[in-house]
């Protein structure tokens, strides 16, 4: 990347659209991404003497009936080309969110609703040097992304929105080290992921050197993200697996709701939330003082790719289905009573005499309860990569867990779930990494800066 001193555009209201999903105002960033997107008008306006938008408005203006592509036009047509009407940004597109802190953006922020996972391995020769260029430029990369900035010789896919939430978060997985130089710096809680009998696992598609989560809440910023990455990778990696997913967007629900996945499930209602006492210790690592002070503020990244066997679940009875997870489908209430939030009680008993949250309830085995206390804050993104040649659909979930210690997070609960899980039949694991995501960079730093430079 040459630079980043153009400031990447800020996009025009649509009228159609919600302004946000309501919990924009609560992010980090968003005053900030205000006062960012002033200056930006601003130094538009001083390069020329004529704002960027207007410019691109008046292009949009002269060519709108030229440009409406594809179907009637209008409210029914595809592509319709619109002119700047000089309206107020969208809350969606003006959040920004900082590159910068104590912990890498893209953990206990809101999962937004485009995601990229990529895994890149590094190539024959590069080592810890290749690896500090390739961890400096990303970082760059990254900042200037976040903050609605694009290089002076971008491609400009994403040009005329604002930052959109985008976030990027970097991991190392347990075969960097050894290429680096750096075998005696594995942390000890980046272990190798044991088989679980249930797997069904592509090791093509699995593990990796380094990670990169992309997240924004546009399709066109977090692709650009991806494809400056990956760009910006040669000459020191190549890609190894890289993945698609998506949530709901921001403001397709009246108020700000919990996602549902593929199976129209509810999903992430018992999260640990940042308001709990546990939180940060079941998230976040405490390096100390010892070889693993690197990973201070880090946490551990598991990602699965789990498919949903959905032919079969879609002949299941909607009770059957909510028996199989242990809460109701439409409202996500535990069987055991009350509304979404309510805690569960899994000893309750109904009246026929059994358990109101099933013995094999997918709840009820996955609950820290059930697992001595284990616990992970689950970001996941939902998946489709088209159907299969016999028309089985290849989606699910990227199911994405963050945790201090993956021993007794993720490892841990999926070795009770093998087996012992309603919903496994349902479900089948074929992609797997785990990486050490260390903690975010100080102004000026670049991720991993404290790794691979003392
Ligand atoms: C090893 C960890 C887990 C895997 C793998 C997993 C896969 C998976 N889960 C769902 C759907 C739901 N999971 C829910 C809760 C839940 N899941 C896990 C862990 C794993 N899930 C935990 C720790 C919990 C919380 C349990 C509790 O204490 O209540 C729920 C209920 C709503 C919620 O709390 O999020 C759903 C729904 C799918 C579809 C899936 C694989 C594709
Ligand atoms: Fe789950």
């Amino acid at each position: 990347m040459k630079s980043e001193k153009k400031q990447r555009q800020a996009p025009r209201t649509d009228g159609n659209r919600p302004e946000g999903n309501g919990t924009e105002g609560n992010r980090p960033g968003a005053d900030q991404s205000r006062a960012d997107r002033e200056g930006r008008d601003r130094s538009d306006r001083d390069r020329s003497g004529i704002s960027r938008r207007r410019l691109l408005g008046t292009a949009g203006a002269t060519g709108a009936a030229g440009l409406v592509v594809g179907g009637a036009g209008g409210a029914f047509g595809g592509y319709v080309a619109r002119a700047d009407d000089g309206a107020a940004l969208t809350s969606v597109g003006a959040n920004a969110i900082p590159f910068h802190g104590a912990h890498q953006a893209g953990i206990v922020d809101p999962a937004q609703a485009f995601g990229h996972l990529a895994a890149f391995d590094l190539v024959a020769g590069a080592g810890r040097k290749e690896a500090v260029a390739l961890m400096r430029r990303w970082s760059r990369a990254a900042e200037a992304m976040t903050a609605g900035r694009t290089p002076d010789d971008d491609d400009q896919v994403a040009l005329d929105a604002g930052p959109c939430s985008l976030t990027v978060t970097f991991g190392f997985g347990r075969s960097f080290f050894g290429k680096a130089g750096l075998a005696d710096r594995v942390p000890s809680a980046l272990v190798t992921m044991p088989s679980f009998t249930q797997d069904a696992i592509d090791r093509a598609n699995s593990d990796g050197d380094l990670w990169i989560q992309i997240g924004a809440d546009d399709g066109l910023v977090a692709f650009h993200a991806l494809r400056v990455l990956q760009r910006e990778a040669a000459p020191a990696a190549k890609l190894r697996w890289q993945m698609n997913g998506f949530n709901r967007t921001p403001g397709a629900t009246a108020k700000p709701r919990t996602v549902r996945n593929l199976m129209g499930q509810i999903d992430g209602t018992n999260n640990p939330k940042p308001t709990d006492k546990a939180f940060a210790a079941q998230v976040f690592a405490s390096g100390g003082a010892g070889a693993d002070a690197w990973m201070d503020g880090g946490s551990y990244a598991v990602v699965r790719r789990i498919r949903m066997l959905l032919d079969s679940w879609d002949q299941l009875p909607t009770q059957r289905q909510e028996e199989v997870i242990g809460r109701h489908k439409a409202s996500g209430a535990p069987l055991s009573g009350g509304t979404e939030t309510t805690p569960v009680d899994l000893d309750k008993i109904d009246p026929d005499g059994s358990l109101a949250v099933p013995g094999d309830a997918h709840i009820r085995v996955a609950a820290a309860q059930s697992n001595g206390g284990a616990a992970m804050l689950r970001r996941g993104f939902s998946y489709h990569d088209g159907y299969d040649a016999d028309g089985t659909p290849n989606a699910g979930l990227l199911f994405i867990a963050w945790q201090a210690d993956p021993s007794n997070g993720f490892i841990k609960v999926q070795s009770k779930l093998d087996g012992g899980d309603g919903l496994s039949r349902f479900i089948r694991h074929e992609s797997s990494a785990l990486f050490a995501v260390p903690g975010g960079p100080a102004s000026g730093e670049y991720v991993g800066q404290r790794l691979l430079e003392s």
